[in-house]
């Protein structure tokens, strides 16, 4: 890795053994490194079987949960907030993991699409509840920096299972809560 990236820095025009470059390709492996590290996680590793037996059959939703992702077009970041909720069945997962799903798949390269059905079904396969829903919005800069040049939109995606997608009070009521508050 660190001779293809002091190779992209010649080739982009730079000196690779100009000082402030010298360690460069060796810190763009690592933090190459960490921005996929999801493909050498699996969502069972990082559940550590946190389910609980709970009798509680309302909604759970974990919301505005940060994530940084790299479009798989461009390599570029897109990042935003996703919002997660479940309807348990019996079991309820802990906390934490919620956003820990969301990192294992938004750290690789990605489309906003497949991340926002990856996270759904990681869901529904840990839990089986009786459905999940989950919305990612997020702002991606190959549409910002270079490309179009928007500043200002954001895209939105959603994925509904269960009763999420069958009841549409369940999705609405879901849908209400994390609406952002402007
Ligand atoms: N559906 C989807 N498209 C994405 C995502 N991230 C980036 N893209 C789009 O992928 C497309 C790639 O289009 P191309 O025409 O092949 O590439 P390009 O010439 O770099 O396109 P522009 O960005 O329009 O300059 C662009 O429209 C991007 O906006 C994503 O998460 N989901
Ligand atoms: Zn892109």
């Amino acid at each position: 890795m660190q001779q293809l990236y002091a190779e992209m820095l010649m080739r982009v025009g730079e000196d690779p053994s100009r000082d402030g470059l010298l360690r460069t390709p060796e810190r763009m492996e690592k933090s190459m490194a960490f921005l996929t590290r999801g493909y050498n996680q699996t969502v069972e590793e990082v559940l550590h079987e946190a389910l609980f037996d709970v009798d509680y059959d309302e909604m759970v939703i974990v919301k505005d949960i940060e994530f940084y992702s790299l479009c798989e077009h461009h390599l570029l970041p897109f990042f935003g907030k996703a919002h997660i909720a479940y309807v348990p069945n019996g079991k309820v997962l802990g906390l934490s993991k919620l956003p820990r799903i969301v990192d294992v798949f938004a750290r690789r390269l990605q489309v906003q699409e497949r991340l926002t059905q990856q996270v759904a079904e990681a869901v529904q396969a840990a839990v089986n509840p009786q459905g999940v829903g989950v919305v990612l919005e997020a702002s991606h800069l190959c549409m910002m920096m270079r490309g179009v040049e928007k500043q200002n939109s954001s895209t939105v995606t959603s994925s509904m299972l269960g009763v999420f997608k069958e009841q549409v009070q369940t999705r609405n009521e879901f849908l209400s809560l994390v609406r952002p508050q402007r």
